[in-house]
Formats: C-alpha cells, structure tokens, sequence
C-alpha cells in the first residue's frame, strides 16, 4: 500500500512472540520512544461477529482499567488493512506456562515461598480488576505474564506501587494479561474462558458471584505451579476436582497454604475468599524485616 501503515511506521517488529486463532502477536521496538512493547494484529473480526466483541470487550477493559502493577498495561489499539491491533506492556519474562514447562521438564516446581508470592501477586491485580467493577474469566499460567523488577540501578521508573509495597522478593513481577474474556460484574456478557479452569457455577450459568470465578482458576493455576498433573478438560476427573478435592502434588503443601487454596476451590462460590481477603490473608502477608 502506498500509504505506510501506522504500525509499519511506528514500530520495529523485532520477533514473533505468539501466534493462535486470535491471530499474532510480535516484540516491537517504537521507534519513537525506543521502547519495546507487545503488539497483538488480528483480522479485523466480522463486524457484528462474537469475535468481534471479544475483540472490543478486550480495548474496552483495557480502557476503563488504568495502570496497576500486576495488571499488563495497555497503551494504544486501532484499526487498519482490515486488521485490529493493540500495544501492550512488553513482560520480558515470558509466560507463567512457559516458565513451568521448563521446569516440568527439569522436574522442578515451584517451592512454597515462591507459591505465596505467586498468589499475592495476581490476588493484587485480581483486587484492582474485581475493583474496578470487572472479572477476568480466563486466569491461567498462558494468561500470566512476568517482567523482572528494573534494577534499581537502570533508574527503571519502578511504578508508584501503592498497593504493591514495591518490595518483591524474587525481582519476578507477575501480570495478569489477555483481558478478551473480561466482562462487567453487574451486567456480564459471559464468554466462557479455558474449561480447565472453568468453576462449575459459571457452566451453571450462575454468574451471581463472578469475581469467584477468578479465585477459583486462580486456585487451580497456583496449583499447576505447585506441580499438580495437566487439569482436565471434561468428565469424571474434571467433576472430582470441583469437589474441594486438591489434586495430588509432588510435595505436600503446609495445611496453611493447602488449606486456602482447598477454601478456593470450595464447590459454593460464596465459600472461597474474595481477591481482597487474599492480600489480606497472614499466609501470604510477606514478614517485614525488621
Ligand atoms: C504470547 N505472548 C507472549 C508475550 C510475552 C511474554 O514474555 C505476550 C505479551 C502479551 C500478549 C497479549 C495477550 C493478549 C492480548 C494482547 C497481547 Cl499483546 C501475548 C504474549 C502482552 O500483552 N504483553 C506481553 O508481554
């Protein structure tokens, strides 16, 4: 095309970090402000198609959520060539799956104080999202993105952390991302996200306590890094799960943490502890020193 595009003439692809039905996703550098960012470039879905509110519902959160430091920060969408994009926060660390299938493949798994600060950390951006009058509907390792804390020394503008004590133990800063199944708590538009992580309810139908939905994926993804077994899809073993039944682990968990994470896997909804609670609960509260 003779007039270059936006994207062509804003940004530096630099390498493809994802493909899938929702199209590509690449690591870009803007050439403006020499910072790279994750930009997502769809087709332009069918107007009127559910593909295309999924797209909307996902610059629509993005819009009404502002910046948070356990939530992917969104900077830009439009449209253009018949194709839809969106700039978000670049996280150099890869995905919470990509991190445990390379552990898995060492054996390892995530220890205790590492599953704590995992947990507090989305249970943060949770707090923000479910705040904000919105639920996520597709937590899950594929959908938490990592950046490592900016050293001190880069200068790196560390975010006004209010809810964050902007002490992080392990420099790993976990970031709820993908926000194409977020919809409004008082008036939801339910797109059902991955079933492996789906609560019974929301199967139901019962969209009565949605924010719960979250806890529960979110209890389920913890667990995965703890090193329980691939989740079910279906069936049998995807019902038997859904009966506060912890899947078996490699290592016991200490009752503490096992304890909440069976309280947010509770088959009532109301039973399981709100996002809130969570950053509350003392055994995830992280000891000061001193
Ligand atoms: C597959 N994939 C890999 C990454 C990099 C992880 O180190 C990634 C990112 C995003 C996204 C993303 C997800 C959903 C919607 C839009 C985007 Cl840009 C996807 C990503 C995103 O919003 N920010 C990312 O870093």
């Amino acid at each position: 095309a003779l007039m270059l595009s936006r994207y062509e003439s804003e940004f530096l692809e630099l390498g493809r970090i994802g493909v899938g039905e929702f199209g590509a996703v690449n690591r870009c550098v803007k050439r403006l402000d020499g910072c790279m960012y994750a930009i997502k470039r769809l087709r332009r879905p069918l107007a009127g198609s559910a593909n295309e509110q999924l797209a909307l519902k996902e610059v629509y959160a993005h819009a009404v959520l502002g910046h948070h430091p356990h939530v992917v920060r969104y900077y830009s969408a439009w449209a253009e060539d018949d194709h839809m994009i969106i700039q978000n926060e670049y996280c150099d660390g890869g995905s919470l799956h990509d991190v445990l299938t390379e552990k898995e493949e060492q054996g390892e798994f995530f220890q205790e104080p590492a599953l704590r600060d995992l947990l507090l950390q989305v249970s943060m951006g949770l707090k923000y999202i479910h705040a904000s009058g919105l639920v996520h509907l597709d937590v899950k390792p594929s959908n938490i993105f990592i950046s490592h804390q900016p050293c001190s020394s880069a200068g790196g503008a560390a975010d006004s952390e209010e809810e964050d004590d902007g002490h992080i133990p392990s420099g790993v800063v976990y970031k709820i991302g993908d926000l194409g199944h977020v919809t409004s708590i008082t008036s939801p538009q339910v797109e059902e996200g991955d079933s492996r992580f789906l609560a019974c309810e929301v199967l139901r139908e019962d969209y009565t306590h949605l924010p719960k939905a979250d806890i529960f994926a979110l209890s389920l993804t913890v667990l995965l890094a703890a090193g329980a077994p691939p989740l079910p899809q279906n069936g049998e073993e995807w019902h038997h799960l859904r009966q506060a039944h912890l899947p078996s682990l490699p290592h016991e968990l200490t009752p503490a943490l096992g304890n909440l994470l069976q309280m947010m896997l509770d088959p009532d909804p109301v039973a399981r502890p709100s996002a809130s609670a969570l950053c509350k609960h003392p055994v995830l509260r992280r000891e000061r020193a001193g």
